[in-house]
């Protein structure tokens, strides 16, 4: 008898997470108490509970630019070692408590210089916090980080230096984030010729405020391997007619990095009734199923995975190919994600479904 699909069941299973924001995940009292020890002024408010509801509701506006405004808050605590290592390691701890047991979690360093920190100072103590939230887990967890750059800010390159300089300490690619109307991946396309000459690997937000085009720009100028969200790639699909570009990401397998809860929130997807994860998943694409901001979402890993099987009716099988889906995507070498689908997350399923 397969074990119901109840939130704890789901919460056991072994999941992997490719798509999820460091400063997009922290806990609402760990913001107060960053905001009090640094002096960062203009909280909405000082209650736990009140402040995890502003950051949600604020973030559920329908645009993807409103939805980035939250941000000024997280990230205005977050401009000291001490703060970036506690974030980290509370990260890290979290996502392995959820049933994570890989996750790729990304930041901008650029966000975190404001009050002096070089970028390089800020990368290293991310790296410090995770391996102490990693250390300090209940259950195993691993944690690979992605350097983000912003698309309305000029210098990719430098954080592309950042992603090769750091490729050994445990950040696994790159990414670049932020509006996406207006602000096109081409932009400063040397960039990402740079990390392919350099062997590295990067993933773009695309498909998300933005249409099939951008996802174009992305995958064809660029070169992305995987595509943070995504969802509008449904533009070039009509009913089982693939079209040229859809049929290059299926063919080519490059997973869609889908975040149910966030593509609502940003007006990416008109509700969840309409998300294309269903439809795409059927079609054979790479499917993965992903937080993308767990405060402004209000969400979690097992929580996204109960939310598609309530909606779209997936069970314990789905659930495993997506799992499996997300570890043949991860910028991981191959041994380690053979073994992780071999020795974690294919055991770990089948004691569930059976
Ligand atoms: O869904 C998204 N689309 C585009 N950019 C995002 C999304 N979520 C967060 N960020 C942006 O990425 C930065 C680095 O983590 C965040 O500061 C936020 O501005
Ligand atoms: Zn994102």
């Amino acid at each position: 008898m397969p074990t119901p699909l109840s939130p704890e069941a789901i919460r056991s299973a072994p999941k992997v997470l490719l798509h999820d924001h460091l400063d997009g995940g922290l806990r609402p009292q760990t913001v107060i108490e960053l905001a009090e020890a640094c002096g960062h002024q203009g909280l909405p408010t000082t209650d736990p509970v009140a402040l995890g509801n502003w950051f949600r509701d604020n973030a559920n506006s329908g645009s993807l630019v409103r939805y980035l405004e939250g941000f000024a808050h997280t990230c205005g605590v977050m401009q000291d070692e001490a703060a970036l290592v506690r974030v980290a390691s509370e990260a890290a701890q979290d996502l392995a408590a959820d049933g994570v047991v890989y996750a790729e979690v990304r930041y901008a360093p650029e966000l975190f210089t404001e009050r002096g920190l070089t970028l390089e100072q800020a990368v290293e103590a991310v790296q410090e916090g995770f391996r102490q939230g990693e250390a300090a887990a209940g259950n195993r967890i691993k944690v690979g980080t992605l350097l983000c750059a912003m698309r309305q800010n000029d210098g990719w390159q430098r954080i592309a230096d950042l992603v090769v300089r750091y490729r050994d300490a445990g950040v696994v690619g790159f990414d670049i984030a932020g509006p996406e109307l207006g602000f096109p991946a081409t932009r400063e396309l040397p960039a990402f010729e740079y990390l392919r000459q350099q062997n590295a690997h990067f993933t773009i937000h695309a498909g998300e405020a933005d249409g099939a085009e951008s996802i174009w720009r992305a995958v064809q100028f660029c070169g992305a391997e995987r595509l943070g969200h995504g969802v509008r790639l449904t533009e070039d699909i009509e009913g089982d007619k693939v079209g040229h570009l859809a049929a290059y990401v299926r063919d080519r397998r490059i997973a869609l990095e889908m975040c149910p809860t966030s593509n609502v929130q940003t007006g990416a997807v008109a509700s969840l009734a309409e998300h294309p994860i269903k439809r795409l998943d059927a079609l054979g694409f790479r499917v993965t199923v992903n937080t993308d901001n767990r405060l402004m979402s209000d969400c979690s890993m097992s929580g996204e995975f109960a939310t598609v099987v309530e909606r779209f009716g997936f069970g314990w099988d789905d659930l495993r190919r997506f799992t499996v889906n997300a570890a043949k995507a991860a910028f991981l070498p191959l041994d380690e994600r053979r073994a992780l689908i071999r020795d974690v997350v294919e055991p770990g399923y089948a004691a569930l479904a059976e």
